[in-house]
């Protein structure tokens, strides 16, 4: 594709139908690192002024934890994951109490949406996410979007809602993606060095990865720093969507297209989302491992998998669920959503439709991976 300039870039924010705004932790608190209202009230300010012009905003914040530890009488933010999820489901309703207040001045209704890693890798919790949040569109709503994590199981969280918010702007189908954060954009380097520049433009993010030296957060407040931002502006990137990265002061003029910040362009034309959901959200849960012919022909890019080309299947897993299709030399060729159980594909390995349907029944006499639900690696 051809790689748009940065004022192309900058005036598809502007003009932008649907937007996913991030606000991080840092942005939202004082030094202190408790939550600081006003700082949530000038966001609100803001992306009201969006929503004034018609476009649907959808706010991915972060800020229970900060919410939730003074009122729990904490001086500082807890450390250990049980105490943080404790916290958070305190300061969830808090922040929420919050927004609500702030979005209620100008008319505006907010929805709150808590998701866990899980909901992204199951495609039944992915689509249920996707209707809900466009239904909360339609009514005029501001969904505001948050880890649950209360709930969060510590082997599989997001922790911090960088990568989670490039998910959610795939989920809504954004034009545009707008991580506000507590520095101006992204630089040569942690801005704590003095020769740290700052980038005004990225045409193509996967050029720079190893130009630039990132670290975790400098505040401590945040979590994933800007290493989870790359990832973030990259899966974005990847989908067809572009992403401004600056601070929370700059969140007007950055949604007005203003040259703040760090723009990024999109760097492949979009995909359908549940193709970009298998891609980059799905987790395998298992391994179809192929032949060579069947290799050939998923590498080709426009074949459903068959049983008959498959010779082994590794792992348990469910119908529905996502898998790597390996060669068998183990080199992952695709990723895709099967659909049969791993027991059943035990019984089907190496025949051919019409050996599937004498045995088992005209239903077994389908492709293992339709082609729909299959993305190259
Ligand atoms: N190359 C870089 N450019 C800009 N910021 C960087 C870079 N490397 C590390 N950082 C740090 O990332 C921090 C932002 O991440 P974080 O604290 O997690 O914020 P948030 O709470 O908004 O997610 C900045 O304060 C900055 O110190
Ligand atoms: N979900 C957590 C956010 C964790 C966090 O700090 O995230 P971030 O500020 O985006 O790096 C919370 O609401 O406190």
């Amino acid at each position: 594709m051809t790689t748009p300039s940065q004022a192309q870039v900058r005036s598809i924010v502007a003009q932008a139908k649907t937007i996913v705004v991030k606000v991080g932790s840092s942005s939202l608190t004082s030094s202190t690192g408790h939550l600081d209202v006003a700082r949530l009230s000038a966001l609100v300010a803001a992306l009201a002024e969006v929503r004034r012009m018609d476009a649907n905003v959808v706010l991915v914040s972060s800020g229970a934890i900060a919410a939730g530890f003074g009122p729990l009488g904490f001086d500082s933010r807890p450390i250990d994951v049980t105490t943080q999820q404790a916290t958070a489901s305190v300061g969830q309703g808090l922040l929420m109490a919050h927004y609500e207040a702030a979005f209620g001045r100008y008319g505006i209704r907010v929805g709150q949406i808590l998701i866990t890693a899980e909901d992204t890798i199951r495609s039944v919790q992915y689509r249920n996410a996707q209707r809900t949040l466009k239904r909360l569109l339609q009514l005029g709503v501001v969904p505001i979007v948050n880890e649950n994590d209360a709930l969060a199981s510590n082997e599989i969280r997001f922790g911090d809602n960088d990568r989670l918010s490039a998910l959610v702007a795939n989920l809504v189908r954004a034009d545009a993606l707008v991580l506000l954060t507590d520095v101006d954009g992204l630089y040569t380097a942690p801005p704590s060095e003095k020769d740290a520049k700052r980038l005004g433009y990225v045409p193509n993010v996967e050029k720079i990865l190893d130009k630039v030296r990132v670290s975790g957060s400098g505040s401590g407040i945040g979590t994933g720093g800007m290493v989870t931002k790359l990832e973030a502006v990259h899966v974005a990137a990847a989908s067809g969507i572009p992403s401004v990265l600056t601070c929370a002061e700059n969140a007007g003029p950055a949604l007005l297209g203003d040259p703040v910040g760090t723009a990024f362009a999109p760097i492949r034309h979009r995909g359908s989302s549940r193709r970009l959901w298998i891609g980059y959200a799905a987790a395998p849960r298992g391994e179809l491992i192929v032949d060579d012919g069947a290799a050939q022909a998923v590498r080709g890019g426009r074949a459903s998998l068959l049983a008959a080309g498959v010779v082994a299947v590794d792992r348990d897993f469910s119908a529905g669920d996502p898998v790597w299709i390996c060669d068998e030399e183990g080199n992952h060729l695709a990723k895709g959503l099967s659909s049969f159980d791993s027991e059943e594909i035990a019984q089907m390995l190496g025949k051919n439709t019409s050996e599937l349907k004498s045995e088992f029944g005209a239903e077994y006499a389908h492709p293992l991976v339709h082609r729909d639900n299959l993305v190259l690696v």
